[in-house]
């Protein structure tokens, strides 16, 4: 696709952005929705191929692939009204928005496809599940770091459930920080230690001559410190708690 539209120009639309035209290669030229004013002229300034277009119309006429990255709440404003002719191809980013309430608010028989990119599509760096799969879009994904597509939207939506743990993931780490600052360690150090502890955390997944359920028991040595963590803190109980967390979410995503 030589034209990409993108309504919505937040986190995760300013993250493609860059993606797309950071990391060398051909370039698309970009439009961009003129809501969120402040993150799209700096886009525009830092790359010629991006324009600022005057409203969501425009935007949708001058690309071939239009990318719908506005929140969930605000996705009837943004649509409601905009002529899609059904040779252009709608991604929408939108967490918890079926096809069909994408389809029925744009009146088109373009085709609609649903994807998770995540932030890392700015260094080209995440894999993006898409749904269902389309050439170009999957195309589009792979360039900003791989694309899996599935088959269905329970499928997505349970994808979609599992990226909604990360920022948990974080809150976790300064927990463990805190926790080591309450027992006289400067702030500081503990930051940057339970970084580097975490971040070879990340570098062990890249082993994938096994399953992660067997990673505990590999990393841990029977009855020490790792052992018992993982029994005493995050035991049958805690891990049911967040399966429920899960499932509530994937019902409100559906
Ligand atoms: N952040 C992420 O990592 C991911 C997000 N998503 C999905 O992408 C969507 C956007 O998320 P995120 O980027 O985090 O959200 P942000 O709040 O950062 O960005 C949303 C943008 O949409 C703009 N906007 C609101 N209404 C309109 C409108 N009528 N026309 C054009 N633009 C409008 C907002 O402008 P203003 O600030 O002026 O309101 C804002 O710039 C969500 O639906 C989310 O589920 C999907 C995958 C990952």
């Amino acid at each position: 696709m030589r034209r990409i539209g993108i309504i919505g120009v937040g986190e995760i639309g300013k993250a493609i952005v860059e993606g797309l035209l950071s990391g060398g290669g051909a370039s698309p030229e970009v439009f961009l929705s003129p809501r969120g004013a402040r993150v799209a002229g700096e886009l525009s300034e830092r790359f010629e191929d991006v324009q600022v277009c005057a409203d969501n119309q425009e935007v949708v006429d001058r690309s071939e692939l239009v990318v719908i990255a506005v929140r969930r709440q605000d996705h009837h404003e943004a649509l409601a009204g905009l002529k899609v002719d059904d040779d252009k191809t709608v991604v929408s980013l939108m967490a918890g928005v079926a096809i069909d309430d994408v389809r029925r608010t744009l009146a088109t028989g373009a085709p609609i496809v649903r994807a998770i990119p995540l932030p890392a599509v700015r260094e080209r760096r995440s894999v993006t599940v898409t749904c269902p799969s389309h050439p170009a879009v999957d195309a589009l994904f792979e360039h900003l770091g791989g694309a899996m597509s599935v088959a269905d939207e329970n499928a997505f939506n349970v994808f979609s459930a599992l990226t909604g743990t990360l920022t948990a993931h974080y809150a976790y780490l300064a927990t463990l920080t805190s926790w080591a600052t309450r027992h006289g360690i400067a702030p500081d150090v503990a930051d940057q230690y339970v970084r580097c502890l975490f971040q070879n955390v990340g570098r062990s997944l890249n082993d994938e001559s096994r399953p992660l359920h067997q990673l505990a028991a590999v990393h841990e040595t029977p009855q020490g410190n790792n052992e018992r963590i993982r029994t005493t803190w995050f035991d049958p109980a805690n891990a049911a708690a967040l399966g429920e967390a899960l499932d509530g979410l994937l019902a409100d995503l559906k």
